[in-house]
């Protein structure tokens, strides 16, 4: 997925036009982890957006497989921080079919795709729950595996662990890792915890404080797999991430 020369800027009525994103440039490879960091309000979520053909770009060209994205697509799974996208009134294993439902699959095929993938996020014995009798990362992990049933080429997450408490999203960030090494999904997770950046992604693309924001810098995160949170190397990162946001958290606060 390629963004180039991407500029977005909202219109607000009584007030000068607001320029959120200007000249984003960023190359996403098949297969690929990439974080998005930023301070903020620097416009992760715009960009997030634009990938997901949400809202469209102001200006430039954003590309999936070389054709241009203009509206959302089965091609594009979008998990957010909330899992309020999810249908209550149906149990986990209705949330996982609907999508496949919604595309005619018949329906023993779709209970095992279910299923798959119900197992495949670690909830494979609570399919006949409601969304309520879940807790909340056993939640998020429903819409993933709802996501992943459609086969999307690749990933979008805005934030989706953020709500949780810090033991839960480790466990979930260890799942997505094993989740993403099995599919093979490109993943573009936008996240404000560099912590979570330098444990998760293969490149971290750090965002500068807007108005006009764009790529500061992009971090490759030569570590092997599996990870550990904590090593020398992890802190490297970190600390080296942290000098190129500073400056923008700052700036974001000013
Ligand atoms: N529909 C809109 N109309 C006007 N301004 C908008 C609109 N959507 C976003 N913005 C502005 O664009 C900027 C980027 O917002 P965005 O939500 O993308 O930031 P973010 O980096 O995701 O923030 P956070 O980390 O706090 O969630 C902000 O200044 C925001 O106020």
């Amino acid at each position: 997925m390629d963004l180039r020369g991407v500029n977005k800027v909202f219109d607000v009525p009584g007030r000068p036009p607001y320029v959120a994103i200007e000249d984003f440039n960023l190359h996403l490879a098949e297969g690929e982890f990439v974080c998005l960091l930023g301070p903020s309000g620097c416009g992760k979520t715009t960009v997030m957006n634009m990938l997901a053909g949400f809202i469209e770009p102001s200006s430039g060209s954003i590309l999936l497989d070389g054709e241009a994205v203009c509206r959302p697509g089965p091609d594009r799974g979008v998990i957010f921080q909330s899992h309020d996208a999810l249908f209550p009134w149906l149990t986990a294993q209705e949330n996982v079919e609907f999508g496949l439902k919604m595309r005619g699959i018949p329906a023993k095929v779709r209970s095992e795709t279910a299923q798959r993938f119900l197992a495949l996020v670690g909830l494979a014995n609570e399919g006949r729950k409601f969304i309520r009798e879940l807790s909340g990362g056993m939640q998020q992990r429903v819409q993933i595996a709802r996501v992943l049933a459609n086969e999307p080429r690749i990933l979008l997450m805005d934030e989706p662990f953020a709500a949780l408490d810090a033991q839960t999203r480790r466990v979930l960030q260890d799942q997505l890792v094993d989740i993403w090494q099995r599919t093979q999904t490109t993943i573009c997770f936008i996240t404000h915890d560099i912590g979570e950046a330098v444990f998760l992604a293969d490149r971290v693309a750090t965002m500068r404080a807007g108005p006009a924001s764009g790529i500061k810098e992009v971090v490759e995160i030569d570590m092997p797999r599996p990870r550990e949170r904590i090593s020398d190397q992890a802190s490297v990162y970190h600390r080296r991430i942290e000098d190129v946001i500073s400056a923008e958290v700052q700036a974001a606060l000013a």
